[in-house]
C-alpha cells in the first residue's frame, strides 16, 4: 500500500483466487476493509506473475514460510526474499531468513520488521522500521527502494537480533495481555515488559545477535507496541487468555508457537527465561494466568542484573 501510494508498481500475489478476485474487483482488501486499494497494485493469483520481480517480500506467517518457499523454490531462485513474518519456526528454530537461505541457497534474504500495525500503513500514518540484510551493499538498496515519504526505515546487518527482537516480543506480548485480561493491573504489566524483554536480550545474546539491535525499533520498539496496543492480536489473544475466554483460531498469533520454540532453544542452552516459560505453559493450557503469576512472583529473590 504504502509504495503504491508513493508511486511504485506492486505485484499483490495471494494463493485465494476468490479473494484476488474480489480485490480486483472492489479494489478492497478483506483484511484493510474501508482502504481503497491504489490503482498500482495489480492483484494476481498466478505464481508465474513473480517471474519479472527481482525484490519479493514474503507476508506469510512464520510458520508456513518454510512450507511455501520449499514448494516455490524454482520461481524465488535468484530473487531478493524480504522475509515480513515475525516467528522462530518450530522444526528448525530458526528465523525467516535462515529458512529461505536453506529452500533457495540463489536468493538474497532480507527481513523488514518493527513496531508498525498493517492499518497504520495502509492509512499513510508515519511508520519507522528495520531492515536487516547481511548483505550491506543489497541492505542498502532496499533501505532506498522500499522507504516511502510515510515510511521511513533504518539498515541493519544484523538479521539474527532483527529477526529474535521480532519474534520474542510476540511472546511476551502474551503475557502481558494476560495481565492486563486476568485484572492484574499495568504495573504488573511493566515488570513483565521490562523482565521480558532482559529474557529477549539474554536469548538473542547467546544466538550471536548484537545488544544495541535489541535496544532498536526491531526489539524494544516493536515490545512496546505490541504489549501495550489492543490492535495487536498476540496481546488481545493474552487479554483472552487472562479473561478465561476463547480466541477466534483463525487469526495469525505468532507468539503462540514462538513461546514453545522459545522452550525449546533456552533449554538448548541453559537458560532460564521464566516468563517466556510461563507464557508457553498458559498457551498450551497447562497453567492458569493466576498460577503463571504465583509461578513469577515466588522465585528466589535475586540481582536485577542477572
Ligand atoms: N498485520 C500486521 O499488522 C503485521 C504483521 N506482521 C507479520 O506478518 C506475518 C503475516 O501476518 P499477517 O499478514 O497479518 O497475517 P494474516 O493472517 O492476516 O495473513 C496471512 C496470509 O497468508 C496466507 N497464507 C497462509 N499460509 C499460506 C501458504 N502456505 N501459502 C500462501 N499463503 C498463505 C493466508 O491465507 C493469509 O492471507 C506475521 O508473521 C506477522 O507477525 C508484521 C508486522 C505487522
Ligand atoms: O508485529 C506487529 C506490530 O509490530 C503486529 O502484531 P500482532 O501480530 O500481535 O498483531
Amino acid at each position: 500500500m504504502t509504495l503504491a501510494q508513493a508511486g511504485r508498481d506492486v505485484t499483490l500475489w495471494a494463493r485465494d483466487t476468490g479473494a484476488v478476485e474480489r480485490m480486483r474487483a472492489t479494489r478492497q482488501a478483506e483484511r484493510l476493509p474501508e482502504i481503497d486499494l491504489p490503482a498500482r497494485i495489480d492483484p494476481v493469483s498466478d505464481l508465474a506473475a513473480l517471474f519479472d520481480c527481482d525484490t519479493i517480500l514474503l507476508a506469510l506467517p512464520a510458520q508456513a514460510t518454510r512450507g511455501f518457499v520449499t514448494a516455490h523454490r524454482d520461481a524465488l531462485s535468484g530473487k531478493v526474499l524480504v522475509a515480513c513474518a515475525k516467528g522462530i519456526d518450530l522444526t528448525s528454530l530458526t528465523g525467516q531468513t535462515a529458512i529461505i537461505a536453506h529452500a533457495v541457497p540463489s536468493a538474497t534474504p532480507a527481513l523488514l520488521t518493527g513496531p508498525s500495525f498493517a492499518a497504520d500503513i495502509a492509512r499513510a500514518l508515519p511508520t519507522a522500521l528495520t531492515l536487516a540484510c547481511a548483505d550491506e551493499a543489497c541492505g542498502a538498496a532496499l533501505q532506498a527502494a522500499l522507504s516511502t515519504p510515510t515510511l521511513r526505515l533504518y539498515r541493519t546487518a544484523d538479521v539474527i537480533g532483527a529477526e529474535l527482537g521480532g519474534a520474542l516480543k510476540n511472546v511476551i506480548a502474551i503475557a502481558c495481555g494476560a495481565c492486563i485480561g486476568a485484572g492484574l493491573g499495568d504495573s504488573a504489566r511493566a515488570a513483565l515488559m521490562t523482565r521480558g524483554f532482559a529474557e529477549m536480550q539474554r536469548l538473542a545474546a547467546s544466538l550471536g545477535a548484537r545488544p544495541d539491535t535489541l535496544m532498536g525499533l526491531s526489539g524494544f520498539g516493536d515490545l512496546v507496541l505490541t504489549c501495550s496496543s489492543e490492535l495487536s492480536r498476540n496481546y488481545r489473544y493474552g487479554l483472552a487468555l487472562g479473561r478465561g475466554e476463547s480466541f477466534d483460531s483463525h487469526t495469525t498469533v505468532e507468539g503462540a508457537a514462538t513461546a514453545r520454540a522459545v522452550t525449546d532453544l533456552a533449554a538448548g542452552r541453559g537458560l532460564d527465561l521464566p516468563i517466556s516459560a510461563v507464557t508457553a505453559r498458559m498457551v498450551a493450557g497447562d497453567l492458569t494466568p493466576l498460577q503463571a503469576l504465583d509461578a513469577l512472583i515466588n522465585r528466589p529473590l535475586k540481582e536485577e542484573r542477572e
